[in-house]
């Protein structure tokens, strides 16, 4: 959330979050050399929807304020916190491609790199472990930890959807979800794999490094990535457990004592604990989620034409977000019992990876996810939107147009991830998508078409029958030319 040159007494207590580039000293956003300067946030206070009624009570709000106020703002390509490295978008296009497609040497290599994501420290990135009435401790020190460059990925993700607290002997407020259940679940998330993808890239020194996508669209009950090349297999020993031949089945997650952060107004910390559990299509208490998604699931989805319609909740009906997202039918129709999508493919997996606040410690997360963001661009493809169809006001808290998205830093709004990711975000998906289906309209348009184009053939056809037979009778011979013609026909190479 926070770099670690700005968690010091006296950064926070200026509020002010503007570092010197690496290699630079006392040299702010390296200002000296143009790259940037040290500004102050704008905050987008539009008004949130009557989801979250505890306004003031959570240090999430008006994201990041309560934290700092001054950021570093960044000159032309140059991006980053400290205006250090270049803008998103900048270093190239980069290529996700579905995991079932790579050679054995390319998977291979991608588990090898979750794996060391998962055991190196993040060397910019810090994260809070108390909440900021309690984030000076003794002596000079403050409330913050080093984290691994996938668990800051997990955390930030319990960040974002952990309750508000309010207050000790009460119940903490669970109505409250800075990333899912509003028009800001596809942009949030999408920034979040940005994230993981750059860390990603500085951590093996390889620009070109891209995450890879899970096409979940495939109907049946079998987790087909789910083997030991890829994410692990099901052990033999527990149906619940990864098989030993994974080295995932050696992570360990972190997050899992929610209870402890909603009761002593804690938060996750980087203390990792029990094994990934996963028991795909297993749910026997619940049929519906036994299934994957369908492929005419996603073809649905794509052709709902509003991005988001009001409440912007996961109420909403005739919204592709909430379609997407799996609180509605493929098509848009909200029904409370329905998990379609995203939800069902979390829920397919039944265990760490379909439960919000664990979710990412399942490695399945990234790849569910980048699929969900290729339906995203997909969409932002076919549609072409306008900003304004973003809402500015009265989404859920978090999820204006507006908003800084929680928890990261530097500061990003939704409406900066709602642009195709080709052009603008140095990233793209190789996916084939199921062919449009046609409208009413167009049926009809082609059906007058074809229509015209027979009536023209036959009238053709009848006009040159009654020609040739009022020719033949008029008794005409064969004009000379055409016999010398059917001579040359038959003799070309004596033509010259
Ligand atoms: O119940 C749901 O629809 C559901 C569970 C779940 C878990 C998760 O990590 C998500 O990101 C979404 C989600 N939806
Ligand atoms: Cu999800």
């Amino acid at each position: 959330q926070f770099p670690r040159q700005c968690v010091t007494p006296e950064a926070l207590r200026s509020g002010t979050c503007c570092p010197s580039p690496i290699g630079l000293t006392n040299d702010p956003c390296g200002a000296s050399s143009g790259r940037g300067q040290c500004v102050l946030i704008s905050v987008d206070a539009s008004p949130h929807g009557p989801q979250y009624p505890h306004d003031g009570q959570d240090d999430r709000e008006l994201w990041p304020i309560r934290f700092f106020n001054r950021t570093c703002q960044c000159n032309n390509n140059f991006g980053g916190f400290s205006c250090g490295r270049c803008k998103t978008g900048w270093t190239g296009i980069n290529l996700r491609r579905n995991v079932m497609v790579l050679s054995p040497e390319e998977k291979r290599a991608f588990v090898d790199a979750l794996d060391q994501a998962k055991r190196t420290v993040h060397p910019e990135i810090v994260i809070t472990t108390r909440r900021y009435p309690e984030i000076f401790g003794p002596e000079g020190t403050t409330m913050f930890e080093n984290i691994t460059i996938y668990n800051y990925f997990v955390w930030s993700h319990y960040f974002s959807v952990s309750k508000t607290f309010l207050g000790t002997g009460q119940p903490s407020f669970g109505g409250v979800d800075f990333s899912h259940e509003g028009p800001g679940f596809l942009t949030w998330h999408r920034y979040h794999l940005l994230q993981l993808e750059r860390d990603m890239q500085s951590m093996l020194q390889n620009p070109s490094f891209a995450l890879p996508y899970w096409n979940f669209a495939i109907g049946g009950n079998t987790c087909d990535i789910c083997t030991d090349d890829l994410m692990g297999a099901r052990s033999s020993f527990d149906m619940n457990s990864l098989s030993p031949n994974s080295i995932f089945s050696q992570w360990r997650v972190v997050c899992e004592s929610v209870e402890d952060y909603d009761t002593l107004g804690t938060i996750c910390n980087s203390t990792e604990t029990n094994p990934i559990r996963r028991n795909p299509a297993g749910n026997v208490d619940r049929p519906m989620v036994q299934r994957l998604p369908e492929p005419k699931d996603v073809e649905e989805c794509l052709q709902v034409t509003t991005f988001d319609t009001p409440p912007y909740y996961s109420t909403s009906s005739e919204s592709f977000r909430n379609a997407i997202e799996g609180y509605s039918t493929p098509q848009g129709k909200y029904d409370p019992v329905v998990r379609t999508l995203h939800n069902l493919a979390h829920l397919f997996l039944n265990g760490t990876g379909g439960t919000t606040h664990l979710s990412p410690n399942d490695p399945i997360f990234v790849l569910l996810h980048t699929f969900t963001d290729a339906i995203f661009d997909e969409w932002l493809r076919r549609h072409a939107p306008d900003m304004s169809v973003f809402p500015g006001e009265m989404a859920p808290i978090g999820h204006n147009r507006g908003y800084n998205m929680v928890p990261f830093w530097p500061p990003v709004t939704n409406a900066e991830m709602f642009l195709t990711a080709p052009d603008n975000l140095g990233y793209t998906y190789e996916a084939q998508w199921p062919a449009q289906a046609y409208t009413l309209t167009e049926i009809i348009t082609m059906a007058i078409v074809a229509a015209l184009v027979v009536v023209a053939v036959i009238f053709a056809a009848t006009t040159c029958a009654l020609r040739a037979r009022s020719y033949k009778m008029d008794g005409h011979q064969p004009l000379l030319g055409d016999q010398y013609q059917r001579y040359d026909d038959k003799n070309s190479q004596s033509v010259v």
